[in-house]
Protein backbone atom coordinates (compact mmCIF):
# COMPACT_ATOMS: atom_id res chain seq x y z
CA UNK A 1 0.00 0.00 0.00
CA UNK A 2 1.41 3.30 -1.24
CA UNK A 3 0.71 5.76 0.14
CA UNK A 4 0.82 9.51 -0.85
CA UNK A 5 -0.10 12.59 -0.12
CA UNK A 6 -1.52 15.97 -2.13
CA UNK A 7 -0.74 19.43 -1.25
CA UNK A 8 -2.58 21.58 0.55
CA UNK A 9 -4.01 23.69 -2.60
CA UNK A 10 -4.84 20.12 -4.04
CA UNK A 11 -8.97 19.55 -4.17
CA UNK A 12 -9.84 17.10 -1.26
CA UNK A 13 -10.36 14.37 -2.58
CA UNK A 14 -14.31 13.01 -3.02
CA UNK A 15 -15.23 15.44 -0.84
CA UNK A 16 -18.15 14.42 1.86
CA UNK A 17 -21.19 15.84 2.22
CA UNK A 18 -21.77 17.46 5.71
CA UNK A 19 -24.04 15.03 6.97
CA UNK A 20 -21.93 12.34 6.03
CA UNK A 21 -19.07 14.29 8.06
CA UNK A 22 -18.44 11.57 11.32
CA UNK A 23 -17.86 14.96 13.69
CA UNK A 24 -21.27 15.97 12.38
CA UNK A 25 -22.53 12.51 13.39
CA UNK A 26 -21.24 12.19 16.66
CA UNK A 27 -22.30 16.28 17.24
CA UNK A 28 -26.07 15.05 16.06
CA UNK A 29 -25.71 11.76 18.23
CA UNK A 30 -24.34 14.34 21.52
CA UNK A 31 -27.49 16.32 21.29
CA UNK A 32 -30.06 13.62 20.71
CA UNK A 33 -28.97 11.66 23.57
CA UNK A 34 -28.61 14.97 26.20
CA UNK A 35 -32.53 15.81 24.84
CA UNK A 36 -33.64 12.14 25.51
CA UNK A 37 -31.27 12.47 28.54
CA UNK A 38 -33.70 15.60 29.35
CA UNK A 39 -36.56 14.67 28.61
CA UNK A 40 -37.30 11.14 28.54
CA UNK A 41 -34.19 10.18 31.90
CA UNK A 42 -35.24 6.38 32.49
CA UNK A 43 -35.14 5.65 28.58
CA UNK A 44 -31.64 7.90 28.26
CA UNK A 45 -30.26 5.99 31.82
CA UNK A 46 -31.03 2.64 29.57
CA UNK A 47 -29.19 3.48 26.54
CA UNK A 48 -25.73 2.52 28.66
CA UNK A 49 -25.22 -0.04 26.87
CA UNK A 50 -24.35 1.26 23.40
CA UNK A 51 -21.84 3.59 25.05
CA UNK A 52 -20.25 0.12 26.90
CA UNK A 53 -20.25 -1.65 23.70
CA UNK A 54 -18.61 1.33 21.81
CA UNK A 55 -15.87 1.30 24.76
CA UNK A 56 -15.57 -2.32 24.13
CA UNK A 57 -15.31 -2.19 20.71
CA UNK A 58 -12.39 -0.03 20.75
CA UNK A 59 -10.60 -1.15 23.82
CA UNK A 60 -10.44 -4.83 21.76
CA UNK A 61 -8.51 -3.29 19.17
CA UNK A 62 -6.44 -1.03 21.27
CA UNK A 63 -3.71 -3.49 22.08
CA UNK A 64 -3.20 -5.08 18.36
CA UNK A 65 -2.89 -0.95 17.62
CA UNK A 66 -0.11 -0.61 20.16
CA UNK A 67 1.74 -3.80 19.16
CA UNK A 68 1.47 -3.23 15.55
CA UNK A 69 2.54 0.59 15.62
CA UNK A 70 5.39 0.01 18.07
CA UNK A 71 6.97 -3.35 17.13
CA UNK A 72 6.94 -2.16 13.12
CA UNK A 73 7.81 1.12 14.53
CA UNK A 74 11.48 -0.05 16.45
CA UNK A 75 11.74 -2.75 14.11
CA UNK A 76 12.01 -0.35 11.28
CA UNK A 77 14.56 1.95 13.37
CA UNK A 78 18.31 2.00 12.29
CA UNK A 79 19.79 3.96 15.04
CA UNK A 80 18.50 2.12 18.28
CA UNK A 81 19.40 4.79 20.84
CA UNK A 82 16.77 6.63 19.13
CA UNK A 83 14.09 4.39 21.50
CA UNK A 84 15.66 5.49 24.48
CA UNK A 85 15.97 8.78 23.49
CA UNK A 86 12.54 9.34 22.44
CA UNK A 87 11.18 7.77 25.17
CA UNK A 88 13.70 10.00 27.41
CA UNK A 89 12.36 12.97 25.79
CA UNK A 90 8.57 12.24 25.66
CA UNK A 91 9.41 11.24 29.92
CA UNK A 92 10.82 15.01 30.48
CA UNK A 93 7.65 16.45 28.29
CA UNK A 94 5.47 14.45 30.33
CA UNK A 95 7.08 15.88 33.34
CA UNK A 96 6.87 19.37 32.89
CA UNK A 97 3.47 19.58 31.20
CA UNK A 98 1.88 17.63 34.28
CA UNK A 99 2.91 19.14 36.65
CA UNK A 100 2.16 22.76 34.83
CA UNK A 101 -1.48 21.24 34.75
CA UNK A 102 -0.96 20.52 38.51
CA UNK A 103 0.14 23.81 39.38
CA UNK A 104 -2.36 25.72 37.31
CA UNK A 105 -5.38 24.15 39.03
CA UNK A 106 -3.90 24.99 41.95
CA UNK A 107 -3.11 28.95 41.33
CA UNK A 108 -7.03 29.03 39.54
CA UNK A 109 -8.32 27.55 42.95
CA UNK A 110 -6.73 29.84 44.97
CA UNK A 111 -7.41 32.97 42.73
CA UNK A 112 -11.27 31.82 42.46
CA UNK A 113 -12.08 30.04 45.48
CA UNK A 114 -14.66 27.99 43.95
CA UNK A 115 -16.29 26.34 47.17
CA UNK A 116 -15.59 28.99 49.62
CA UNK A 117 -19.00 29.39 51.57
CA UNK A 118 -20.25 26.37 50.84
CA UNK A 119 -19.66 25.61 54.59
CA UNK A 120 -20.31 22.01 54.34
CA UNK A 121 -20.22 20.12 57.52
CA UNK A 122 -18.12 16.78 57.72
CA UNK A 123 -21.56 15.01 59.34
CA UNK A 124 -23.55 15.95 56.39
CA UNK A 125 -21.57 14.29 53.83
CA UNK A 126 -22.00 10.39 52.76
CA UNK A 127 -19.03 9.27 53.23
CA UNK A 128 -19.81 5.57 52.36
CA UNK A 129 -20.35 7.04 48.73
CA UNK A 130 -17.00 7.55 48.67
CA UNK A 131 -15.18 4.47 50.36
CA UNK A 132 -15.08 2.22 47.38
CA UNK A 133 -13.06 4.90 45.18
CA UNK A 134 -10.92 4.90 48.60
CA UNK A 135 -10.69 1.67 48.76
CA UNK A 136 -9.75 1.13 44.77
CA UNK A 137 -7.56 3.66 45.46
CA UNK A 138 -5.23 2.66 48.26
CA UNK A 139 -4.62 -0.90 45.52
CA UNK A 140 -2.02 1.78 43.68
CA UNK A 141 1.21 2.28 45.40
CA UNK A 142 3.99 3.89 43.11
CA UNK A 143 6.37 0.09 43.18
CA UNK A 144 2.89 -1.71 42.53
CA UNK A 145 2.09 0.54 40.04
CA UNK A 146 5.58 0.09 38.50
CA UNK A 147 5.77 -3.90 39.04
CA UNK A 148 2.31 -4.37 37.33
CA UNK A 149 3.70 -2.71 34.26
CA UNK A 150 5.97 -6.09 33.35
CA UNK A 151 2.77 -8.47 32.63
CA UNK A 152 2.90 -11.96 34.23
CA UNK A 153 2.32 -13.54 31.03
CA UNK A 154 2.59 -11.93 27.21
CA UNK A 155 -0.98 -13.37 26.54
CA UNK A 156 -2.33 -12.13 29.98
CA UNK A 157 -1.26 -8.50 28.88
CA UNK A 158 -2.72 -8.64 25.76
CA UNK A 159 -5.86 -10.33 26.97
CA UNK A 160 -6.54 -7.71 29.56
CA UNK A 161 -5.57 -4.90 27.39
CA UNK A 162 -3.44 -3.06 29.51
CA UNK A 163 -1.62 -0.23 27.99
CA UNK A 164 1.42 -0.29 29.34
CA UNK A 165 1.91 -3.71 29.52
CA UNK A 166 1.37 -4.28 26.37
CA UNK A 167 3.66 -1.46 25.57
CA UNK A 168 6.28 -2.98 27.29
CA UNK A 169 6.69 -6.42 25.36
CA UNK A 170 5.83 -4.78 22.03
CA UNK A 171 8.74 -2.21 22.89
CA UNK A 172 11.28 -5.70 23.95
CA UNK A 173 9.66 -7.31 20.67
CA UNK A 174 10.24 -4.51 18.71
CA UNK A 175 13.88 -4.32 19.64
CA UNK A 176 14.84 -7.82 19.43
CA UNK A 177 13.46 -8.35 16.11
CA UNK A 178 15.79 -5.24 14.81
CA UNK A 179 18.51 -7.10 16.33
CA UNK A 180 17.81 -10.52 14.44
CA UNK A 181 18.22 -8.45 11.34
CA UNK A 182 17.57 -10.31 8.01
CA UNK A 183 16.49 -13.44 9.88
CA UNK A 184 13.54 -11.38 11.51
CA UNK A 185 12.50 -9.61 8.08
CA UNK A 186 9.61 -12.32 7.02
CA UNK A 187 8.03 -11.36 10.74
CA UNK A 188 8.42 -7.93 9.96
CA UNK A 189 6.70 -7.85 6.46
CA UNK A 190 3.71 -9.84 7.94
CA UNK A 191 3.81 -7.20 10.53
CA UNK A 192 3.61 -4.65 8.69
CA UNK A 193 1.42 -5.99 5.91
CA UNK A 194 -1.17 -6.81 9.13
CA UNK A 195 -1.22 -3.05 10.13
CA UNK A 196 -3.48 -2.24 6.78
CA UNK A 197 -6.27 -4.41 8.09
CA UNK A 198 -6.01 -3.68 11.49
CA UNK A 199 -6.16 0.37 10.97
CA UNK A 200 -8.91 -0.47 8.16
CA UNK A 201 -10.75 -2.51 11.03
CA UNK A 202 -10.43 0.86 13.20
CA UNK A 203 -11.92 2.80 10.37
CA UNK A 204 -14.89 0.75 10.46
CA UNK A 205 -15.28 0.86 14.24
CA UNK A 206 -15.25 4.64 14.25
CA UNK A 207 -18.59 4.24 11.95
CA UNK A 208 -20.49 3.45 14.81
CA UNK A 209 -18.98 6.33 16.92
CA UNK A 210 -22.63 8.18 16.64
CA UNK A 211 -24.05 5.66 18.40
CA UNK A 212 -21.58 5.06 21.07
CA UNK A 213 -21.39 9.05 21.79
CA UNK A 214 -25.28 9.04 21.80
CA UNK A 215 -25.58 5.86 24.10
CA UNK A 216 -23.27 7.45 26.85
CA UNK A 217 -24.47 11.09 26.71
CA UNK A 218 -28.50 9.77 27.10
CA UNK A 219 -27.36 7.77 30.07
CA UNK A 220 -25.26 10.56 31.57
CA UNK A 221 -27.74 13.37 31.13
CA UNK A 222 -30.29 10.66 32.13
CA UNK A 223 -28.89 9.25 35.52
CA UNK A 224 -27.27 12.48 36.97
CA UNK A 225 -29.53 15.33 35.43
CA UNK A 226 -28.55 18.90 33.83
CA UNK A 227 -29.57 19.83 36.85
CA UNK A 228 -27.11 17.96 39.75
CA UNK A 229 -24.61 20.75 37.41
CA UNK A 230 -26.38 23.69 39.11
CA UNK A 231 -25.17 22.76 42.75
CA UNK A 232 -21.52 22.84 41.43
CA UNK A 233 -22.05 25.28 38.77
CA UNK A 234 -19.21 27.25 40.11
CA UNK A 235 -16.47 23.86 40.45
CA UNK A 236 -17.21 22.94 37.19
CA UNK A 237 -17.25 26.64 35.15
CA UNK A 238 -13.93 27.22 36.98
CA UNK A 239 -12.79 23.73 35.96
CA UNK A 240 -13.58 24.04 32.04
CA UNK A 241 -12.48 27.47 32.16
CA UNK A 242 -9.34 26.24 33.56
CA UNK A 243 -8.96 23.75 30.98
CA UNK A 244 -10.02 25.64 28.07
CA UNK A 245 -6.93 28.36 28.95
CA UNK A 246 -4.65 25.68 29.58
CA UNK A 247 -5.24 24.27 25.91
CA UNK A 248 -5.50 27.25 24.13
CA UNK A 249 -2.84 29.58 26.07
CA UNK A 250 0.02 26.76 27.55
CA UNK A 251 -0.72 24.23 25.34
CA UNK A 252 -1.48 26.51 22.13
CA UNK A 253 2.15 28.16 22.98
CA UNK A 254 3.99 25.18 23.09
CA UNK A 255 2.31 24.49 19.54
CA UNK A 256 3.45 27.80 18.16
CA UNK A 257 6.52 27.62 19.13
CA UNK A 258 6.91 24.28 17.11
CA UNK A 259 5.56 25.92 14.55
CA UNK A 260 1.91 24.52 14.11
CA UNK A 261 -1.34 26.12 15.10
CA UNK A 262 -3.91 24.60 18.21
CA UNK A 263 -7.03 25.63 16.48
CA UNK A 264 -5.68 23.67 13.20
CA UNK A 265 -4.62 20.64 15.52
CA UNK A 266 -8.12 20.78 17.03
CA UNK A 267 -9.97 21.43 13.87
CA UNK A 268 -7.71 17.90 12.45
CA UNK A 269 -8.86 15.68 15.39
CA UNK A 270 -12.26 17.10 15.82
CA UNK A 271 -14.13 13.93 15.30
CA UNK A 272 -12.09 11.92 18.11
CA UNK A 273 -12.63 15.17 20.31
CA UNK A 274 -15.89 15.23 19.54
CA UNK A 275 -15.99 10.93 20.55
CA UNK A 276 -14.40 11.52 23.85
CA UNK A 277 -16.79 14.35 24.75
CA UNK A 278 -19.59 11.76 23.99
CA UNK A 279 -18.06 8.83 25.89
CA UNK A 280 -16.26 10.53 28.69
CA UNK A 281 -12.94 8.38 27.76
CA UNK A 282 -9.44 9.19 26.15
CA UNK A 283 -9.04 6.07 25.35
CA UNK A 284 -12.35 5.59 23.03
CA UNK A 285 -10.14 7.73 20.71
CA UNK A 286 -6.03 6.20 21.33
CA UNK A 287 -6.38 3.97 18.08
CA UNK A 288 -7.29 6.43 15.89
CA UNK A 289 -4.82 9.33 17.60
CA UNK A 290 -2.17 7.12 16.49
CA UNK A 291 -3.41 6.76 13.21
CA UNK A 292 -4.00 9.94 12.66
CA UNK A 293 -0.66 11.76 14.36
CA UNK A 294 1.46 9.61 12.00
CA UNK A 295 -0.64 10.56 8.71
CA UNK A 296 0.45 14.19 9.85
CA UNK A 297 4.03 13.50 9.48
CA UNK A 298 5.13 12.11 12.77
CA UNK A 299 7.09 8.85 12.65
CA UNK A 300 5.46 5.68 13.73
CA UNK A 301 8.13 5.15 16.40
CA UNK A 302 7.56 8.02 18.16
CA UNK A 303 3.93 7.99 17.98
CA UNK A 304 4.19 4.24 19.39
CA UNK A 305 6.28 5.44 22.37
CA UNK A 306 4.37 8.67 22.86
CA UNK A 307 0.48 8.12 22.49
CA UNK A 308 0.49 4.88 24.65
CA UNK A 309 2.96 5.97 27.53
CA UNK A 310 1.06 9.71 27.62
CA UNK A 311 -1.96 7.80 28.11
CA UNK A 312 -0.46 7.12 31.51
CA UNK A 313 2.06 9.63 32.17
CA UNK A 314 0.65 12.70 30.78
CA UNK A 315 -2.60 13.60 31.65
CA UNK A 316 -2.87 17.02 31.81
CA UNK A 317 -7.10 17.52 32.54
CA UNK A 318 -6.91 14.93 35.39
CA UNK A 319 -3.85 16.76 36.94
CA UNK A 320 -5.61 20.17 36.69
CA UNK A 321 -8.79 18.28 38.22
CA UNK A 322 -7.12 16.76 41.04
CA UNK A 323 -5.68 20.07 42.69
CA UNK A 324 -8.27 21.97 41.85
CA UNK A 325 -11.14 19.90 43.19
CA UNK A 326 -8.74 19.13 46.49
CA UNK A 327 -8.84 22.83 46.77
CA UNK A 328 -12.33 23.15 46.24
CA UNK A 329 -13.59 20.08 48.98
CA UNK A 330 -10.85 21.94 51.70
CA UNK A 331 -12.65 25.42 51.11
CA UNK A 332 -16.51 23.95 50.88
CA UNK A 333 -15.50 22.13 54.72
CA UNK A 334 -13.80 25.71 55.80
CA UNK A 335 -10.67 23.70 55.79
CA UNK A 336 -7.80 26.47 55.25
CA UNK A 337 -4.55 24.82 53.61
CA UNK A 338 -1.36 26.67 54.14
CA UNK A 339 1.42 26.28 51.44
CA UNK A 340 3.13 23.09 52.99
CA UNK A 341 0.04 21.21 53.16
CA UNK A 342 -0.61 22.65 49.31
CA UNK A 343 2.77 21.38 48.01
CA UNK A 344 2.89 18.29 49.52
CA UNK A 345 -0.57 17.59 47.38
CA UNK A 346 1.47 18.76 44.29
CA UNK A 347 4.08 15.88 44.89
CA UNK A 348 1.98 13.29 46.16
CA UNK A 349 -0.20 14.25 42.86
CA UNK A 350 2.23 14.16 40.73
CA UNK A 351 3.45 10.55 41.80
CA UNK A 352 -0.36 9.21 41.79
CA UNK A 353 -1.29 11.04 38.49
CA UNK A 354 1.24 8.63 36.97
CA UNK A 355 -1.38 5.52 37.38
CA UNK A 356 -4.62 6.95 36.08
CA UNK A 357 -6.15 5.85 32.97
CA UNK A 358 -7.72 7.20 30.15
CA UNK A 359 -11.30 5.78 30.79
CA UNK A 360 -14.00 7.63 32.70
CA UNK A 361 -13.85 8.06 36.39
CA UNK A 362 -9.95 7.06 36.39
CA UNK A 363 -9.53 11.00 37.59
CA UNK A 364 -11.46 10.54 40.56
CA UNK A 365 -9.77 7.40 41.79
CA UNK A 366 -6.64 9.09 41.33
CA UNK A 367 -8.22 11.96 43.56
CA UNK A 368 -8.93 9.09 46.41
CA UNK A 369 -5.40 8.24 45.99
CA UNK A 370 -3.81 11.11 46.44
CA UNK A 371 -5.87 12.56 49.52
CA UNK A 372 -5.53 9.17 51.01
CA UNK A 373 -2.05 10.26 51.26
CA UNK A 374 -2.82 14.31 52.06
CA UNK A 375 -4.32 14.12 55.70
CA UNK A 376 -5.21 17.85 55.37
CA UNK A 377 -8.25 16.87 53.17
CA UNK A 378 -10.65 14.29 54.20
CA UNK A 379 -11.13 11.42 51.36
CA UNK A 380 -14.95 11.82 52.66
CA UNK A 381 -15.28 15.12 51.37
CA UNK A 382 -15.10 13.66 47.75
CA UNK A 383 -18.86 12.15 48.19
CA UNK A 384 -19.75 16.62 47.64
CA UNK A 385 -18.18 15.85 44.23
CA UNK A 386 -19.66 12.65 43.13
CA UNK A 387 -22.69 13.42 41.77
CA UNK A 388 -21.09 15.18 38.87
CA UNK A 389 -17.92 14.03 38.55
CA UNK A 390 -19.19 12.15 34.91
CA UNK A 391 -19.04 15.83 33.21
CA UNK A 392 -16.19 16.61 35.32
CA UNK A 393 -14.75 13.51 33.41
CA UNK A 394 -15.75 14.76 30.07
CA UNK A 395 -13.19 17.38 30.49
CA UNK A 396 -10.46 15.74 31.85
CA UNK A 397 -10.56 13.44 28.71
CA UNK A 398 -10.73 16.20 26.77
CA UNK A 399 -7.87 17.95 27.85
CA UNK A 400 -5.62 14.36 28.27
CA UNK A 401 -6.45 14.01 24.16
CA UNK A 402 -5.30 17.32 22.93
CA UNK A 403 -2.44 17.39 25.23
CA UNK A 404 -1.13 13.77 24.31
CA UNK A 405 -1.70 15.10 20.17
CA UNK A 406 0.19 18.23 20.83
CA UNK A 407 3.32 15.90 22.91
CA UNK A 408 3.49 13.57 19.90
CA UNK A 409 4.77 16.36 17.56
CA UNK A 410 6.62 17.96 19.82
CA UNK A 411 8.70 15.03 20.67
CA UNK A 412 8.41 14.31 17.37
CA UNK A 413 10.18 17.52 16.10
CA UNK A 414 12.18 17.41 19.13
CA UNK A 415 13.85 14.12 17.66
CA UNK A 416 14.04 15.61 13.69
CA UNK A 417 10.81 12.62 13.07
CA UNK A 418 8.41 15.09 12.05
CA UNK A 419 7.74 15.71 8.08
CA UNK A 420 6.53 19.51 8.89
CA UNK A 421 5.40 19.29 5.02
CA UNK A 422 3.30 16.66 6.06
CA UNK A 423 2.21 18.12 9.58
CA UNK A 424 0.89 21.67 7.40
CA UNK A 425 -0.76 19.73 4.30
CA UNK A 426 -2.89 17.44 7.43
CA UNK A 427 -3.58 20.02 9.54
CA UNK A 428 -4.74 22.48 6.73
CA UNK A 429 -6.99 20.15 5.38
CA UNK A 430 -5.02 18.47 2.61
CA UNK A 431 -5.36 14.59 1.97
CA UNK A 432 -3.06 12.28 3.51
CA UNK A 433 -4.55 9.19 1.60
CA UNK A 434 -4.17 5.54 0.58
CA UNK A 435 -4.44 4.50 -2.87
CA UNK A 436 -7.80 3.53 -2.33
CA UNK A 437 -8.21 7.11 -1.05
CA UNK A 438 -8.79 6.23 2.84
CA UNK A 439 -7.12 8.49 5.09
CA UNK A 440 -4.48 6.15 6.38
CA UNK A 441 -1.48 6.55 7.55
CA UNK A 442 2.50 6.39 5.94
CA UNK A 443 3.83 2.83 6.03
CA UNK A 444 6.70 1.91 8.65
CA UNK A 445 9.43 4.50 7.09
O1 LIG B 1 -10.54 9.54 29.69
C1 LIG B 1 -9.72 10.19 30.35
O2 LIG B 1 -8.64 10.56 29.83
C2 LIG B 1 -9.97 10.59 31.77
C3 LIG B 1 -11.22 10.02 32.29
O3 LIG B 1 -12.32 10.29 31.49
C4 LIG B 1 -11.51 10.44 33.69
O4 LIG B 1 -12.66 10.43 34.07
O5 LIG B 1 -10.57 10.73 34.45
Amino acid sequence: MAAHFEPATAAPARPKKLYQQLYVQVLVAIALGIALGHFWPETGASMKPLGDAFIKLVKMIIAPVIFLTVSTGIAGMTDMQKVGRVAGKAMIYFLVFSTLALIVGLIVGNLIQPGTGLHISPASLDAKAVQSYAAKAHDSSVVGFLQNIIPDTIVGAFASGDILQVLFFSVLFGLALSMVGERGKPVLDFLQALTSPIFKLVAILMKAAPIGAFGAMAFTIGRYGIGSVANLAMLILTFYLTAAIFILVVLGAVARYNGFSIFALIRYIKEEILLVVGTSSSEAALPSLMEKMEAAGCKRSVVGLVIPTGYSFNLDGTNIYMTLAALFIAQAMDIHLPLGDQVLLLLVAMLSSKGAAGITGAGFITLAATLSVVPAVPVAGMALILGIDRFMSECRAVTNFIGNAVATIVVARWEGELDQNRLHAALSGAVVTSEDGAPLPLPAE
